[in-house]
């Protein structure tokens, strides 16, 4: 008989749909695994109120498969201009988050905050309303090594956030290193992290040794096998602030194989069966389910999903290349061998 393992359905608390042609792909294949979705808001331009929000939503919505129960939850992009009004009025339209890209950080994050202390009022009026704040952890300074700006976000901003906003849940999205997932895990309750199946499965040596490899580039970058460790360990670990988020991020091939490549890995495609494969690896297949389906509606005071998906361990490969919008993607570990597989 194949081996088997069934599931609450699970979440993805952070993900990137993009816009218009490329819905069909990222809606479709977040919905395939995913009961809901925190759709990340770095569209150009951004989305910044609940107006554009809500328009957003109903463009996604367009794109769920018939019949599908698949839920896009909203997020608004936090700019110097944010304020207490934009935060009540996104809150009342069902706007569950708001987002901080710190300006240059990352994809997409150009109209993202120049100084943290411009956005106090709308951070007041988040804590107020039960407003998340999800955080693009990274400082963006040019004296900064790209491979400790995680830690220094968490020193100089995050550390400041947690105290000055004692009962603001805050979210440190996309963990990368040791210092993020031991913040995390000493710091007071309604501070959460989610971590990206490919940090679980890589570290920098996957994208470096032997040539670069554009498709392992995402931010925050990749580190070292210490740090990955360090993410297995917490994800696995049955802590409920550790929880799902792929940070699935598509970019046409043409802009990752290229001589300035976009940040971003397309995990989307089989989000879930990569975290199985983390989680087997780590010998803690028993506590995906806490990771994937439970933490996160927790940490989000929302109802778990009553049903359940199943994965059978079924060796399949991944498709070497998708369609998005007419435009070739690549999905990450593209071509590779995976043990698990959604039934
Ligand atoms: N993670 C990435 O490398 N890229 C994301 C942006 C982000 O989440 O930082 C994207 O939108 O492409
Ligand atoms: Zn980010
Ligand atoms: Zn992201």
């Amino acid at each position: 008989m194949t081996e088997q393992i069934t599931l609450r359905a699970p979440d993805d608390w952070h993900i990137h749909l993009r816009d218009g042609a490329a819905l069909e792909r990222t809606v479709g294949d977040a919905a395939r695994q995913f009961r809901r979705a925190i759709v990340m808001p770095n569209l150009v331009p951004p989305v910044v109120d609940a107006e554009d929000a809500l328009f957003y939503q109903l463009r996604i919505r367009e794109q769920i498969p018939e019949g599908n129960p698949f839920e896009p939850l909203m997020v608004i992009y936090l700019t110097d201009r944010t304020d207490a009004e934009v935060v009540k009025l996104a809150h009342e339209a069902g706007v569950i988050a708001a987002k901080l890209y710190p300006a240059g950080a990352t994809t997409n994050s150009d109209s993202g905050v120049t100084d943290i202390t411009n956005i106090y009022p709308a951070l007041e009026a988040m804590q107020e309303c039960g407003m998340k704040l999800l955080l693009h952890g990274e400082v963006t300074t040019s004296d900064i090594d790209i491979f400790d700006r995680e830690q220094v976000f968490i020193e100089k901003t995050l550390s400041r956030l947690v105290e000055d906003f004692p009962t603001l849940k805050i979210v440190l999205e996309h963990i990368t290193t040791a210092h993020a997932a031991e913040f995390v895990q000493n710091a007071r309750d309604g501070v959460g992290a989610t971590i990206t199946a490919h940090h679980l499965l890589y570290n920098r040596n996957h994208m470096l040794v032997g040539g670069i490899r554009p498709h392992y580039y995402c931010l925050p970058i990749l580190k070292r096998g210490y740090h990955q460790s360090a993410l297995i360990e917490a994800a696995t670990s049955g802590n409920p602030k550790f929880f799902l988020g792929t940070d699935s991020a598509p970019h046409a091939q043409g802009k990752k194989e290229t001589a300035c490549g976009c940040a971003g890995c397309y995990t989307a495609f089989a989000a879930i069966e990569l975290y199985a494969e983390a989680f087997e690896r780590a010998g803690r297949l028993d506590k995906l389910e806490g990771f994937a389906s439970e933490f996160g509606p927790d940490f989000y005071g929302l109802p778990r999903n009553e049903d359940t998906i199943t994965l059978v361990k079924q060796p399949w490969a991944l498709p070497q290349s998708l369609d998005m919008g007419g435009e070739p993607l690549i999905p990450l570990a593209a071509g590779e061998t995976l043990n698990w597989r959604l039934a």
